[in-house]
């Protein structure tokens, strides 16, 4: 299936078993003749991948150099794109040559962000090889790394000149990764995608990995096109995030992954809303049981208040207005500014009441 998405200049998501092979003919009218491309990948997938896109890009005329970083969230930091500029330097990179990125969103994250910014921006093209990526991070445009004090905190926005994804890369990426994966596919289902929701309660979905793939996708183009710089409705996004990208800061950017961190952080949004009384009751449990069927954790074991102090760099938040994103049901989103601290008050009396309840 091809997905046009329509931002100041469209690109194509192209989701098809085998379109890794078919790279070069895809790229190639993209590019000028005799341009190059500096395939930016990592340990685990480059040396799965990376002949055969390396063969498919010389094969159509794109001569390729490549950057290979050691595989990881901890990777993804300013010291490692100071390495693919000095790559992009050696090899005389200049503005007609392109990026392409391989490998999972860490990959893209960072290849793309050295694409934005190596000679004030080149172009780039995504090759994602995990679920994540495909379902998420290589659409949309949103490039960076993290620093120590949080999550993404340095990036930009620049869209890639197109997407391959290829499902059967998939067959090769450990199952906790694939997991990790359904972090974000749970997502879209809560914030847009009610039947999706309905499906993944049912457990249909791993079958039909494919169509899964590119109603994700199909649901962020949506959100990307109306508002693809983040300002307002493409925020919706982000359900789960902020306290997720908090727990991932907590735990050090390595020992829990991003989409569950993300998981546990839609339980809490789950809770926080209904504690709102924004979010239909019960709806935190559903949450809850769709994750744990498919063997993601649901709570961590940081304080609520620890977790809310580090959501303080959060890229939705006006001072010290949280805009957090919550569900009124399953499949229908708000965007919601609380105050940090009477977040924080609110959850210990909802918390309370709760005890009492179960007490009585
Ligand atoms: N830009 C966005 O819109 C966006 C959206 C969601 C997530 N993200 C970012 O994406 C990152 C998470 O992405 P991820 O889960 O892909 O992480 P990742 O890139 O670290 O990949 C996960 C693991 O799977 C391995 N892997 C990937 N594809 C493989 C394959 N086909 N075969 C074997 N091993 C494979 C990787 O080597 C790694 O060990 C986070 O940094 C997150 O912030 C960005
Ligand atoms: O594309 C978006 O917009 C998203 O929010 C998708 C998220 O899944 C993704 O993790 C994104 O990188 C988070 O962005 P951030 O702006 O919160 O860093
Ligand atoms: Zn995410």
């Amino acid at each position: 299936m091809v997905i046009e998405i329509k931002t100041d200049k469209p690109y194509e998501v192209i989701v098809e078993d085998g379109v890794l092979d078919r790279a070069g003919e895809k790229i190639a009218p993209l590019v000028r003749p005799g341009s190059r491309a500096m395939i930016v990948s990592e340990t685990n997938v480059f040396p799965i991948y990376g002949e055969r896109l390396k063969a498919s890009l010389e094969k159509a005329g794109i001569h390729t150099a490549e950057f290979v970083f050691e595989a990881g969230e901890p990777q993804k930091q300013l010291s490692t794109v100071m390495q693919i500029y000095e790559a992009l330097a050696e090899n005389d990179f200049t503005r007609s040559d392109i990026i392409v990125t391989l490998g999972g969103g860490v990959a893209g994250d960072m290849g793309g962000f050295a694409a934005a910014t190596f000679l004030r921006g080149m172009d780039f093209v995504q090759v994602p090889t995990s679920l994540l990526a495909q379902v998420d991070a290589s659409v949309g445009g949103k490039t960076g790394v993290d620093l120590p004090f949080g999550k993404n905190l340095v990036g930009a926005f620049h869209q890639p000149r197109l997407v391959l994804a290829d499902p059967q890369t998939l067959s090769t990426l450990p199952d906790a990764y694939f997991t990790d994966g359904m972090g974000e596919v749970i997502k879209y289902g809560c914030i847009a995608d009610a039947a999706l929701f309905d499906k993944l309660e049912q457990g249909q979905v791993i079958d039909h990995l494919e169509e899964t793939i590119c109603r994700c996708v199909l649901c962020k183009k949506h959100f990307v096109e109306e508002d693809t710089n983040d300002k307002g409705r493409r925020m919706i996004l982000n359900f789960g995030h902020t306290f997720g990208h908090a727990l991932e800061k907590l735990t050090g950017f390595s020992s829990l992954s991003h989409g569950l961190a993300v998981g546990i952080g839609m339980v809490m949004a789950g809770e926080v809303g209904e504690s709102l009384g924004i979010t239909e009751k019960g709806t935190a449990a559903r949450i809850r049981r769709v994750l744990e069927s498919y063997g993601m954790p649901t709570e961590s074991a940081f304080d609520f208040a620890k977790v809310v102090e580090a959501t303080a760099l959060d890229k939705k938040s006006f001072g010290k207005t949280l805009n957090l994103i919550l569900l009124k049901q399953i499949g229908e989103s708000v965007i919601h500014p609380v105050d940090r601290n009477y977040l924080v008050l609110r959850y210990k009396l909802a918390a309370e009441q709760n005890r009492r309840r179960k007490l009585n």
